[in-house]
């Protein structure tokens, strides 16, 4: 009975960070984070360089063990169980690593294929994860991953995240190099998968793009959790960025400092 209440509460939630926690020598990286992402939620991390979300986010999909704490996606414990937990994830990491002698289309085949999908069901998500994120060129040009631009290795690592269909997806940094156009692209498919009650987590700088996107956010600073909630609650009637700041804190650069630039 109570094994059967508590697997209901855990399921609540699509990702959830219990005293997670992560020392590299004496650098405490993330120290002690808690934080909750609602089923259905989109959920933006912010928080400035080297505050900890990228260590939190790896510790969180079962890329870097933690030194303390525990992660669940949907209920799974992703230290415990990971190949349960991982079925349910699709990840774009920091500094993704690809194989860089295959083309987009060979990726995705062989990702697919990987994760165990029909290989007609490959072919056909592949081919339409490739249009829609504008990669047709490449592959009509058989362009190798490892000569692709920086928004193409974003893309293709997007399309790697989606291709069988999760149901949470923690995407680190997702627009940062894709352009407009594409960005527009990448929205659309997000939005539309949160529509359909996936979950999803990103990081990013760009305060706007977190407040048009996420219904939920966590700042994160000294890898401390700041503050977190729903969007306006975390604003508290300012803007996301004013907010930042006043958590984080701002440094100006005084008169004489850098005087010998343009000199
Ligand atoms: N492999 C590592 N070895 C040693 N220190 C590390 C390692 N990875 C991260 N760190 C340190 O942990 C801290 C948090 O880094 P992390 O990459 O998680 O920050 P971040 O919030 O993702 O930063 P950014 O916004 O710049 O990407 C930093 O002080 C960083 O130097």
């Amino acid at each position: 009975m109570a094994a059967a209440d508590t697997s209901t509460l855990e399921s609540e939630h699509a990702l959830e960070l219990v005293d997670l926690r992560r020392e590299f020598a004496d650098k405490v990286a993330v120290d002690d984070v808690n934080l909750r992402v609602p089923r259905g939620s989109f959920y933006g991390l912010v928080g400035p360089n080297g505050a900890g979300k990228t260590t939190a986010l790896s510790m969180a999909v079962g890329l870097l063990r933690p030194s303390g704490g525990q992660a669940f996606v949907e209920g799974v414990d992703v230290w415990q169980d990971p190949v349960e937990a991982k079925k349910h994830l699709g990840v774009l990491p920091d500094g993704l690593a690809l194989p860089e002698r295959l083309t987009g289309g060979e990726l995705l085949t062989y990702w697919g294929r990987f994760r165990g999908l029909d290989a007609q069901v490959v072919a056909s998500r592949s081919a339409e994860l490739i249009r829609l994120l504008e990669l047709e060129e490449a592959e009509a040009l058989g362009t190798l991953v490892g000569e692709y631009s920086t928004g193409m290795r974003k893309k293709i690592g997007l399309a790697t995240a989606l291709l069988h269909a999760p149901s949470v997806l923690v995407l680190d940094e997702p627009y940062e190099a894709v352009d407009p156009v594409s960005a527009r692209v990448l929205t659309r498919i997000l939005r539309r998968f949160t529509a359909t009650g996936g979950s999803i987590v990103i990081s990013s700088h760009v305060m706007s793009l977190v407040e048009s996107l996420c219904d939920r956010v966590a700042i994160i600073a000294n890898g401390r959790v700041v503050a977190d909630g729903t969007l306006d609650e975390v604003r508290g009637g300012t803007s996301l960025e004013d907010r930042f700041v006043e958590l984080v804190g701002a440094r100006d650069i005084d008169e004489e400092e850098l005087s010998w630039i343009g000199s």
